[in-house]
């Protein structure tokens, strides 16, 4: 058999009926459920009077639109509202199992997966929601998909899709101090564009990626649909291993020497060809942020505003100045004078115990700065737990920020967090176009230290000044 990639084999393992032209008709394994985008599937099932296919293969919860100051039980609106009672409805029933937000499982659908054991290494997973491509750091082919494939999910537990492309991102020399994955990523994403990664599945390899933690893949292959990649993926390894072990729906006992058998034999074989291949050094790496309404759009920490008028194209020319007019931002001002107004810790990008941990270590013992409105909000109640009982909670409490519950937060404008008009985040989240966090918002991706740091100066700053 010719030489395959990671991509290439776990495809090849699912596919049910082969169409030819790279298309395929492909077993899911496992289906994340949230509310945003399940109730048109359940009701397009319903009416077609089909019933979930393997109940036992879905999971729901609800995470976009749920407040994250549970005490109150405040929802944005009857919509927020209306959604998570719809989403608990419909799981009951089709025999879902339904992760209610007072519970101790809860959080954010791409955090709670693998927490759960639930994604695991050599399967196909699915979730109507884009950053699903978080679960292929468990060496898995996971993607987000649209609601009416959702509804297709669940009456046949497969999907007609497109194989895609192979594109090895190899990510060498490790990472200096005070430089993240998140900031591989958006690097990564400024140089290749938000378009780099359309029609391939993304496999990461290299030594930074052989050293990062879990958490840390988590990230990388989170943001691969910022680079258009639907599926980023990471080979598993001993750290893949140790994850999942003993997690309550990891397999136990035999079943589990004989997956961890097979899970350790999934990598891209030697000779493998990818469609394109990229070697990007990380060694030198410095913390970045972005500054317009793009990920790409993104620059080391101590750069400048660019200047649109250095641009001969009169369209991007346009694009740029129209930009920076709805970020507030004057070209050549220093990236590090940028005030700031809120702090938004959190989300599936970094809302994770690690982030936390790093966030906390920058905050200990200092202050946010007088005015800023700074929110930590773990991705799920375990993370939340874990973190209370490490005591970064009171890090967090005595540093002035707020302490909240798991959810998707101030990472998108569907619940009671957001930005209000020409307020500027600073943001440990993955999307920063017009509007994403509140109408008018103006959003810096950064990483969770670079986050915290800002908040302790009131503006962007160099993290590496605070380590
Ligand atoms: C609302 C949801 C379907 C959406 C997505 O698909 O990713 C959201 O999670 C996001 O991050 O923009
Ligand atoms: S945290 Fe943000 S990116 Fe992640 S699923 Fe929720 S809204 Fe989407």
């Amino acid at each position: 058999m010719c030489p395959r990639t990671l991509y290439q084999k776990i495809w090849d393992q699912h596919v049910v009926t082969d169409y030819g032209n790279d298309e395929a008709l492909l077993y899911v394994d496992r289906h994340l459920v949230q509310e945003v985008s399940s109730p048109q599937a359940f009701a397009t099932i319903e009416k077609q009077g089909r019933k979930v296919r393997r109940p036992e293969a879905h999971v729901a919860v609800a995470d976009h639109a749920v407040p994250t100051k549970r005490d109150g039980r405040r929802f944005a609106d009857e919509l927020a509202q209306a959604q998570v009672d719809r989403l608990k409805q419909n799981a009951k029933r089709h025999d879902i199992t339904y992760l209610p937000m007072e519970g101790d499982r809860h959080g954010i659908v791409h955090v709670i997966g693998p927490e759960l054991g639930f994604t695991l290494p050599g399967s196909v997973l699915v979730c109507g929601d884009s950053h699903t491509s978080t679960h292929g750091a468990f060496g898995c082919i996971a993607f987000g998909i649209g609601a009416s494939e959702c509804a297709t999910v669940f009456a046949a537990q497969s999907l007609r899709q497109r194989r895609q492309k192979t594109m090895r991102v190899n990510l060498e020399g490790g990472l200096p101090a005070g430089v993240t994955v998140k900031d591989v990523i958006l690097a990564l994403i400024a140089k290749i564009g938000t378009g780099g990664g359309v029609g391939y599945a993304i496999e990461y390899a290299g030594s930074t990626v052989r050293d990062l933690s879990m958490e840390s893949r988590m990230t990388l292959c989170n943001m691969s649909i910022e680079a258009g990649s639907r599926v980023g993926m990471v080979a598993p390894d001993e750290k893949t291993i140790a994850y999942l072990k003993d997690r309550p729906l990891a397999p136990k006992a035999e079943l589990w020497d004989a997956a961890v058998t097979s899970w350790m034999s999934l990598r891209s074989d030697e000779d493998a060809v990818f469609d394109r291949e990229i070697t990007f050094d990380t060694s030198t790496l410095e913390p970045q942020v972005s500054w317009g309404t793009t990920p790409e759009h993104t620059l080391p920490v101590n750069g400048v505003v660019p200047d649109p008028e250095t641009l001969q194209d009169d369209g991007k020319r346009e694009k740029m100045r129209k930009t920076l007019e709805y970020m507030g931002l004057t070209p050549g001002t220093r990236l590090s004078d940028v005030a700031i107004d809120t702090v938004f810790i959190g989300s599936c990008t970094n809302g994770r115990i690690e982030d936390l941990r790093a966030a906390a270590k920058v905050l200990t013992d200092r202050k946010v700065s007088p005015g800023i409105r700074a929110i930590a909000v773990p991705g799920s109640a375990s993370v939340k737990a874990i973190a209370e009982a490490e005591g970064l909670d009171r890090v967090f409490l005595a540093a002035g920020f707020e302490w909240r519950d798991a959810g998707c937060s101030m990472c998108v404008g569907m619940n009671d967090d957001r930005l209000s008009k020409g307020e500027r985040s600073a943001s440990t989240s993955n999307r920063n176009f017009e509007g994403r966090q509140g109408i008018g918002g103006r959003t810096h991706l950064m990483s969770p230290q670079m986050a915290a740091a800002a908040a302790i100066a009131g503006h962007i700053t160099d993290v590496r000044d605070y380590l």
